[in-house]
């Protein structure tokens, strides 16, 4: 058996003003400082020793793992950073307003921007603002290789070959580990560990900064059992298939 936390980045900036953000490199706000410091606390309560955490490239996600580490006193952990577990790109609706945006366009249209599977939102091209090879982090990145503009089905294509190539080894050799990453790279996270259809996975959300903690099987990969470590927060999670 393995121990596997699944942590979304506390509140940033974007989701305070209500913002698509996708890859835009947004901080935490106070409140999401504080959910991470409390992620810390929470994940300190269940005894874990790990042995190795991940995250993306992006400072929310990276700050609340430095803080969930703090608050575990275990800062001297290996960290893996990798834009494979980057948020899902948003492209042209990157940086609108979400109400805004449904003003213009309707809520259907909207909804199936932000919660169909396999509808992407608008394509950005190279010239635009948020082409990901604008930012120095992303130069060493083949630019073909980087995102324009993801549905979740797209997301999940880039973060479940990183997952199985570069975390799943880890889990068999029986490591506890923690990943903190985002909305919609968790949901693909997700998607591969509970077994959960295409259809099904739009519907479940990571509530920022509150532990998902997951008892693995570390032959088959599957949930033993798994709970949210802030009760009051927590969401609906899929069943446990026997
Ligand atoms: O804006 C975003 O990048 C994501 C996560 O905050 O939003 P959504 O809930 O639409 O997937």
């Amino acid at each position: 058996m393995t121990k596997l936390i699944l942590v979304r980045h506390g509140q940033s900036q974007w989701n305070l003003e209500n913002r698509f953000t996708g890859w835009v490199d947004v901080d935490l706000t106070k409140a999401g400082v504080a959910e991470a410091k409390k992620a810390g606390k929470l994940i300190a309560k269940e005894d874990i020793q790990f042995d190795a955490a991940f995250t993306s490239y992006q400072k929310r996600a990276i700050k609340t793992l430095w803080l969930a580490l703090e608050g575990i006193d275990q800062m001297y952990l290996p960290v893996t950073k990798d834009w494979h577990l980057n948020e899902r790109h948003y492209g042209d609706l990157t940086g609108l307003n979400k109400q805004e945006t449904r003003d213009k366009h309707g809520d259907e249209q909207v909804h199936i921007w932000r919660r169909s599977f396999d509808v992407p939102p608008p394509q950005i091209d190279m010239e635009h603002e948020f082409h990901p090879s604008k930012e120095v982090k992303y130069q060493h990145i083949d630019p073909k290789e980087l995102p324009t503009g993801e549905s979740l089905k797209i997301t999940t294509e880039r973060v479940l070959p990183y997952y199985k190539n570069q975390i799943v080894p880890f889990l068999k050799a029986g490591s506890n580990l923690i990943i903190s990453a985002h909305g919609n790279s968790l949901r693909a996270l997700m998607k591969e560990i509970f077994d959960v259809a295409d259809g099904d996975i739009p519907g479940f959300e990571f509530p920022t900064g509150n532990p998902l903690l997951i008892d693995l099987d570390s032959e088959t990969l599957k949930p033993n059992s798994a709970k949210y470590l802030d009760k009051k927060r927590a969401k609906e999670l899929p069943e446990i298939k026997g």
